[in-house]
């Protein structure tokens, strides 16, 4: 994907299998200033400028208590700002609540259940609820939401015998019922396995490449990565850091790792090839691909995201061969969200749960 500038406020980060919004839509949802401080005192999101492009697959990314579900409580009109404003889809919130949660799939703290229904029963009842639904179409809509999600065979199932994943696949297709403008998840994969979560990536993909913008909220890296084109990384409250994933994720890549027994000769030598910040512990070497090594200033090997080029990992490997530091195992490890976090705060992510 190709790097964008940070902090851009329209849909340029999107891949090539969906449309792009038009450049200068207005955005989806734009905050200024949003402020929550609860009643015990406690200042839960604290001056956020928050800028979703339309058409965007859109992450919210941030550890336990940032702050992120108090945000999305307030965007859908839940609960009221202490200060600063939220629009969404043009709109102001919470005064209009009425007009624009329609045009608004959500699933927010999990999907709320009958388990004596069936997951067909749970969607009719749920979709029975919604003044805008036409119940002429509602029989036809549920199916197409149960076959959406996978769900067909067991829609006559009742949702108490259904595993996380499967009520989670419900939560999706209840917000599924109608086409909507924006879909707003609350960590919509947490608690599910590997299997569940790529099951609702994938949808989350096709709902997006349909022309839906999708708003998320998640503390995993990973799965930004993998769905998203925007993200926002919040902590304590504020916004730290909002952009396209690309430009993001280049921050939290590209710590090089070396395996061998040699440790000390190996950090000596990265040391000298321009590596920083090394980290040396028991049979591994590793350390930040900060600045290209050797190659002029302003030249395309040195303006690298990451400070590296293709010959650059090469020549790093034979220097420490020739040294004759004993390599056995090279290579550039991916950064984890701690590694990103750390990068853009210089604070510790302590991931609760
Ligand atoms: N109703 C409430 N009253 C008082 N404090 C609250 C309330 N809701 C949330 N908080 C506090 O506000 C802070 C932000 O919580 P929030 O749930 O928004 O974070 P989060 O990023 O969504 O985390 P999580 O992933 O754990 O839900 C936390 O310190 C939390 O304890």
């Amino acid at each position: 994907m190709a790097q964008s500038p940070l902090l851009e406020t329209v849909a340029g980060g999107r891949d090539a299998t969906a449309d792009p919004a038009p450049v200068g839509a207005p955005p989806v949802i734009r905050t200024k200033g949003l402020t929550k401080r609860f009643a015990g005192g406690q200042l839960a999101v604290d001056g956020l400028d928050l800028t979703v492009p339309r058409g965007s697959v859109f992450g919210f990314l941030g550890p336990n208590g940032s702050g992120k579900t108090t945000t999305i409580r307030m965007l859908m009109g839940l609960i009221a700002p202490t200060s600063g404003v939220a629009t969404v889809l043009g709109a102001p919130m919470p005064q209009s609540v009425g007009s624009v949660l329609p045009r608004v799939g959500a699933l927010i703290e999990g999907p709320a259940l009958y388990g004596f229904l069936s997951g067909r029963d749970n969607l009719v009842r749920y979709d029975a609820a919604d003044p805008t639904s036409d119940p002429r179409t509602r029989a036809s809509r549920v199916a197409q939401a149960l076959d959406r999600v996978g769900l067909s065979a067991a829609a006559g199932k009742k949702a108490r015998a259904y595993s996380l994943g499967m009520k989670q696949r419900l939560g999706l297709a209840s917000a599924l019922l109608q086409p909507r403008e924006l879909l707003v998840l609350d960590e919509p994969t947490n608690g599910l396995d590997p299997q569940g979560m790529r099951e609702i990536r994938a949808l989350v993909r096709a709902v997006a490449a349909e022309g839906t913008t999708v708003f998320l909220s998640s503390h995993l890296l990973d799965e930004i990565e993998q769905v998203c084109t925007h993200a926002a990384v919040m902590s304590k409250g504020r916004l730290v850091v909002q952009g396209t994933v690309a430009e993001l994720a280049a921050r939290a890549q590209g710590r090089l790792v070396v395996r061998t027994p040699d440790t000390a000769e190996a950090a000596a030598v990265l040391a000298g090839h321009r590596v920083t910040d090394l980290r040396i512990a028991e049979g591994r070497v590793d350390g930040e691909l900060a600045a290209a090594d050797g190659a002029p200033e302003g030249s395309a090997a040195a303006g690298a995201a990451g400070g590296w080029d293709e010959e650059r990992l090469p020549r790093l490997c034979a220097a420490l061969v020739e040294a004759g530091v004993r390599v056995r195992g090279f290579g550039v490890e991916r950064g984890t969200l701690e590694d990103a976090f750390v990068a853009l705060t210089g604070e510790g992510f302590d991931v609760a749960g």
